[in-house]
């Protein structure tokens, strides 16, 4: 082992002192995983992790999600090939050492059911030598973060909370020595729909505070979409069939297979991933308050419009003034009384997804919605015309030269870590005996 280099050696020394450690890439690099003389779980799978990222694991059951995470903290051990984290080689880790930094949060929490909530997320802390203070110090943070209220929360014992509570405290504890990765196996699996939406919605959150780098099992096709920065969609044998953003997978599944796996909806899929700020808007015809009628009454003639838009001093929209409402009068548009069918329900935001869009123009009475910006200022407007458009753009923009997806499947770019190199740590400090497979982590 080279003694001069100034890369840490180890993930302790990669996680700062409780200071906020951000995410390091995985790399594996032909990882086999044979159970007996059966087929392999893992067949030489070769893919890269990049730091900070939620990767999502996707696919059918038995094809070898859960074997190819736990390889990543030593709980089984790979028949070959080699793992990488933040560029160290995980053989080279003492399993125990390597496990206090990586997260793991599993299907139903995994608990300790005789420890109250605080003893169970200062687990880590504790073995890790942390002192008594700064320990109890760490688990109220960490029931900050996830939304727990430590003055009523940490002297509960499991029993005493919702699954989605128990989860919760699950991700405290996995978070609790400050680990650059957290590896997730289905951890939202056992919990109702609207449970298991809020909890996707904190990982979201936390993820953009801490950056983490995680890994995430799931056979939840809407959320590996919605979680995974990117998703690969694995086959027997942890075959990647697809490596790739949503967008990407969505835009152009890899094969049949994928595209059933996606259950067939992905035009509408792409439409829950794609931003109303993203697409390039209607225009409709304007008007001010202050507006001349018979000037709008030509503009619109001139654009062969039926309708102008009538936005406030602030650019707000109002309501909408048709031909008919301006024929025979005179004077500003303000002071026309307002039409029937002029009233505005819904004004979209910038943010809004194509799917609210769609949802918005099939309840409204016309088959135009606005779009207004941040401070409220219409910038524009929806049809079907547009919403198509912005679909047929998205998936020409998101399809990757053909060439380029077998680069997709498996190694993206990896960002410059500045990790030191593979070679430059040794190899075999840890030899090759099979850890407790099946064992969790605590
Ligand atoms: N300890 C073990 N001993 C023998 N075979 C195993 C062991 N663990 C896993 N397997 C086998 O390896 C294959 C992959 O299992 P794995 O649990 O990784 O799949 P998975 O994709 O995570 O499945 P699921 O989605 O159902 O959890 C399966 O055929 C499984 O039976």
């Amino acid at each position: 082992m080279p003694e001069t280099t100034d890369h840490p050696q180890s993930l302790a020394a990669l996680a700062a002192d409780g200071g906020g450690t951000a995410g390091v890439p995985i790399e594996l690099i032909g990882v086999t995983k044979r159970f007996g003389s059966a087929a392999p779980a893992v067949d030489d799978l070769t893919m890269t992790i990049p730091a900070g990222e939620i990767v999502v694991l996707l696919g059918a059951s038995g094809c070898g999600k859960t074997t190819t995470m736990r390889m990543i903290n030593r709980l089984i051990e790979p028949t070959s090939g080699r793992i990488l984290i933040g560029g160290l080689d995980a053989r080279a880790q003492q399993p125990d050492e390597l496990r206090r930094h990586i997260g793991y949060v599993i299907q139903q929490a995994g608990l300790f059911p005789h420890m109250t909530v605080a003893g169970n997320i200062a687990q880590v802390p504790m073995m890790l030598g942390w002192d008594r203070r700064r320990t109890a110090r760490r688990v109220d943070e960490l029931l900050d973060l996830v939304g727990l209220a430590p003055g009523e929360y940490r002297d509960r014992y499991p029993r005493q909370l919702s699954g989605g509570q128990q989860q919760r405290v699950g991700v405290a504890r996995a978070l609790a020595a400050d680990p650059p990765v957290l590896l997730m196996d289905e951890p939202f699996g056992a919990l109702d729909p609207i449970t298991r939406e809020n909890l996707q919605e904190e990982l979201l959150r936390l993820q953009g505070e801490l950056s983490k780098t995680i890994v995430f099992v799931t056979h939840d096709v809407d959320e590996a979409l919605r979680l995974g920065d990117r998703i690969a969609i694995l086959g027997a044998g942890s075959r990647i069939v697809q490596y790739g953003t949503p967008e990407e997978i969505l835009a152009d599944p890899a094969d049949a297979h994928v595209e059933q796996f996606l259950g067939g909806r992905s035009a509408m899929k792409l439409l829950g991933l794609t931003r109303v700020r993203d697409v390039v808007l209607d225009d409709q015809v304007r008007a001010g308050t202050g507006d001349d009628v018979a000037g709008l009454r030509h503009r619109l003639r001139d654009a062969g419009a039926e309708w102008a838009i009538v936005l406030d001093e602030n650019d707000r929209p109002i309501r909408w003034v048709g031909r008919a409402d301006l024929d025979g009068g005179s004077g500003p548009v303000g002071a026309l009384p307002p039409g029937p069918d002029g009233r505005i329900d819904t004004v979209l935001s910038a943010g809004s997804t194509l799917q609210e869009a769609v949802e918005a123009l099939l309840n409204a009475d016309r088959e135009v919605v606005p779009v207004a910006g941040a401070h409220g200022g219409y910038v524009g407007a929806v049809t079907l015309t547009t919403v198509r458009q912005a679909v047929q753009e998205v998936r020409e923009r998101r399809r990757p030269p053909r060439p380029g997806r077998t680069t997709a499947a498996g190694t993206p770019p990896a960002p410059d870590t500045g990790a030191p190199s593979a070679d430059s740590v040794a190899l075999a400090a840890a030899g090759e005996a099979d850890g407790p497979d099946r064992a969790d982590a605590r």
